[in-house]
């Protein structure tokens, strides 16, 4: 540690600086005291508004699944934040165990834990969903086997009897936590405890690992329940398919493996969560499209929220709320670091924020009068006490001497013993001077400076600068000075000023620390007394973020509200897709009717690049948004809710799933073929050409005839393809409707007007226009004039002509030859 000293005639202390300045501890075994503070560079500034000191918010989850007899269970746990989630038990069935892909995808854990012994369909499942989310590059998970008996449901019981948790009843004994937690948990959920039990002793045993902390055990801030019973089950593929999300892989290939490694490209998410005002709206978001629902009155809730928020009149409290969310944070996550005593004076001002900015949006929405129960909600939340909470803070730190002095500092006038100590600390810089004017007087003439300073345990010393080189110990003895110890170029005494400073003002500053620590203890204890109020608030706020987003991108794009139903219909009028119109100024709308009456298979046809795979996309996103509570881009639509949305659009070969884009087409198709039912909507784009024609024919027309034979039970069916005479291999039947693209050929070129229109011939005048395409995409004439030819040759069953640069190549090369021949000498 570097040491400087000044003149004391000039000036009179030295302060020793430390960068463990923010260490509230008083216990702390520092060797040297901090007297006076160094300020804090990237301290942010008291509005909270600098952001940049802030960590990352870095979530690592730990999941753990367990699955018997087609019930799925599952916990996981926050490491960052001691957020508990247990998910309500629910069915879930081979080969695909869909519902737990979807948990997988919204936990996004980093690591997974598995009963060791149970090796079934199900373990398959979870690798190859694991393995397919690395191959994607959406961050790297473990899978770890834990032993059959950390599964033992005496043992899980015993465990989750003994957890603690914030929100139980004061001084509880044994007996009435485990009544209240039976009274927050249904333990006859036996998979749900098997999964909760097993993942408390997990992290009881592998704490010190997990969480970096050697002496400190797992504390839970809160336990809460997930569901996915209302889910419309959407899978990864498909998620992927209609980029509703898009992770690319980070350019930096170190850092692959990390989580957030990867960022997101043009996509559904990219478009809305953008316009969240608060990192907790950002997450948020992701959890909500991940998390499409079929519950009619919370899309009717949302719906209500992003109507209110479209109209004009309401932009200025919009703008309002959205300057108050910028200011709430997660809770949990600064909470567990003030209880850790390691939180910083920032994370103290933005959980003020928080709570004021919290209770100032409920006012808010208090004036948006009745305007749907979501916000009514917000508006009747009872805040009292979270808004006695932020004045007491408000009261008791003093956040800009906190952001300068490093440290939680409490208010003068709060406590007058401490304010009194405080006072004797203000005079103890002149007291130092003093003391060490009045020892450099008494010290030998040939000492030219020293100095005073304040060390923990040792007290007052006065530092010395070596005034020779090569000073034997003897030498080192100065009178009516004890010498302490020599460090780097000066030596420490213990003087009689210095023991009346010890005297006089003592331990000042540790017990100014330990005052303060004190106090905040007693704040952080009433804090968490309300957590669950106050975490319960952010949730709300993060879906109001999320819905004013949905509402600001609605607005911008003149999205309708959807009509919602329990029929069987999918009605769009000029509807668009939300993502290619962003980008294409002359997007061309298009209709879709999708019912009984009007058919709900549609097979559709046309050239290369018509148009086929952005409608069926678009209608994909459509039904999609109607789903998360958003607005659509259309000019009406009514959307019956559905179960599934099934695709077969996208299938890159996996190197982790050890599958050809063959087979991969083949695994969606068999997945959507086993779970859809009449309310599913199933696209698929071009099946079978991964194969022989024949095969890819026969192939798909088996699969739609197994669709259309279910009759009205059949799914909403958008189906693209090149195969012109499929007519020839299906059922007739009236749910079946051809659809084609139109276009018109303008002096040898194509002009795609991508229009959908019925196409009553059953597709088969369609022509796939595969060299046009060919030509508008850059390949060269010569080499389409010749794709020509063959296809003439194809069609006339004959030889194809010959390619005159070809022959005249080949005749130049025969002729070289034949000279070759006659003039050497054989
Ligand atoms: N409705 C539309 N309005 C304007 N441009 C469109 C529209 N639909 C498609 N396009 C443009 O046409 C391009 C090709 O569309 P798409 O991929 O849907 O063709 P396709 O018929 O599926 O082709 P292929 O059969 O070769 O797969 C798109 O990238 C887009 O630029």
């Amino acid at each position: 540690m570097e040491q400087s000293s000044k003149d004391v005639t000039s000036a009179s202390v030295t302060h020793h600086s430390t960068n463990n300045t923010n260490n509230l501890n008083p216990n702390s075994s520092d060797s040297h005291f901090v007297i006076a503070n160094c300020r804090r560079n990237n301290e942010p500034n008291i509005n909270g508004q600098q952001e940049t000191t802030e960590e990352t918010e870095i979530e690592e989850r730990v999941l753990v699944a367990y699955c018997r007899s087609g019930r799925l269970g599952a916990a996981y746990c926050t490491l960052q934040t001691g957020e508990l989630y247990v998910l309500e038990e629910i069915v879930d069935r081979p080969p695909e165990y869909q519902l737990f892909a979807s948990l997988y995808r919204q936990v996004e854990p980093v690591c997974v834990l598995l009963d060791g012994k149970n090796q079934g369909a199900f373990v398959q499942v979870v690798k190859r969903t694991v393995f397919d989310a690395d191959a994607n590059d959406e961050g790297r998970c473990k899978l770890v086997f834990l032993s059959s008996k950390e599964y033992s449901f005496e043992g899980c019981k015993r465990r989750i009897s003994s957890l603690s948790l914030p929100t139980e009843p004061a001084n509880a004994s044994d007996e009435e936590r485990s009544l209240y937690l039976r009274t927050i948990l249904d333990f006859s959920q036996t998979q749900s405890m098997h999964a909760l039990g097993a993942l408390l002793r997990y992290l009881d045993l592998n704490w010190a690992k997990l969480s970096m902390d050697l002496h400190g055990k797992p504390e839970f801030l809160s336990l809460r329940h997930i569901s996915l019973a209302d889910i419309m089950s959407v899978d990864g593929d498909t998620y992927r398919g209609l980029q509703v999300f898009a992770a690319q892989a980070h350019p930096a290939a170190f850092k692959r493996g990390a989580r957030g490694s990867s960022r997101e490209g043009l996509s559904l998410f990219q478009l809305y969560s953008r316009s969240t005002s608060s990192k907790i709206g950002h997450s948020r978001m992701r959890v909500l499209l991940q998390h499409p629902t079929t519950d009619l009155a919370t899309l009717q809730r949302r719906q209500d929220v992003v109507a209110y928020f479209m109209r004009p009149q309401n932009d200025a409290l919009c703008r309002n709320i959205c300057s108050s969310m910028r200011y709430v944070k997660n809770v949990h996550g600064i909470l567990a670091k003030i209880k850790a005593l390691s939180a910083k004076p920032y994370q103290w001002k933005s959980l003020y924020n928080t709570l004021y900015n919290a209770v100032l949006i409920c006012e808010m929405c208090e004036s948006a009068g009745k305007a749907g129960e979501f916000l009514e909600q917000l508006a009747s939340f009872d805040n009292t006490k979270l808004y006695e909470m932020a004045l007491y803070m408000n009261r008791i730190i003093d956040f800009d001497l906190s952001k300068t002095e490093g440290k939680f500092t409490v208010k003068p006038g709060v406590d007058p013993e401490l304010d009194m100590k405080k006072q004797t600390m203000a005079s103890l810089h002149g007291l130092m001077s003093d003391t060490a004017r009045v020892e450099l007087a008494r010290l030998p003439a040939y000492v030219r400076e020293c100095s005073m300073v304040y060390m923990p345990h040792l007290g007052y010393l006065l530092g010395v600068r070596l005034w020779a080189d090569n000073l034997s110990a003897e030498d080192k003895e100065l009178p009516d000075m004890k010498f302490m110890f020599q460090n780097n170029d000066y030596i420490h005494y213990k003087s009689k000023g210095c023991e009346e400073l010890d005297v006089v003002v003592g331990d000042t500053y540790p017990e100014i620390v330990a005052h303060e620590t004190r106090l905040m203890l007693r704040l952080t204890t009433l804090l968490l007394e309300h957590l669950h109020t106050l975490a319960e608030l952010v949730q709300l706020c993060a879906e109001l973020d999320c819905l004013i987003a949905i509402s600001k991108v609605c607005k911008e794009f003149n999205f309708v509200r959807p009509t919602l139903t329990t029929e069987k219909i999918i009605s769009i009028k000029q509807g668009k897709h939300p993502l290619y119109m962003l980008t294409c100024d002359s997007f061309v709308p298009n209709d879709l009717e999708s019912s009984a009456q009007a058919g709900c298979v549609k097979i559709l046809t046309g050239p290369n690049s018509s148009g086929k795979s952005v409608y069926m996309k678009q209608v994909g996103l459509i039904v999609y948004l109607a789903h998360v509570g958003s607005f659509v881009p259309a000019e009406a639509a009514t959307v019956g809710v559905l179960r599934h949305v099934h695709t077969r659009i996208q299938s890159t070969e996996c190197v982790a799933a050890h599958m050809s884009a063959f087979l991969i087409d083949l695994r969606q198709m068999a997945l959507a073929l086993q779970e859809s039912s009449s309310s599913s909507l199933l696209i698929v784009d071009e099946f079978g050409k991964g194969t022989s024609y024949s095969d890819g024919l026969a192939l798909l027309a088996a699969c739609l005839n197994t669709l259309l034979f279910r009759g009205e039970a059949c799914p909403h069916v958008l189906l693209a393809t090149h195969y012109l005479n499929i007519h020839e291999y299906i059922v007739h039947t009236p749910i079946v409707r051809f659809l084609s693209f139109e276009y018109v050929v303008q002096e040898d070129e194509v002009v795609f007007l991508f229009r959908v229109r019925e196409d009553v011939a059953g597709g088969q005048q369609a022509a796939s226009l595969a060299r046009a395409a060919a030509a508008a995409a850059g390949l060269e004439d010569r080499v389409v004039a010749r794709a020509g030819g063959v296809m003439d040759a194809v069609v006339k069953n004959t030889l194809p002509p010959p390619d005159k640069r070809i022959t005249k190549k080949l005749n130049a090369r025969v002729e070289q030859i034949k000279n070759k021949l006659l003039t050497d000498d054989i």
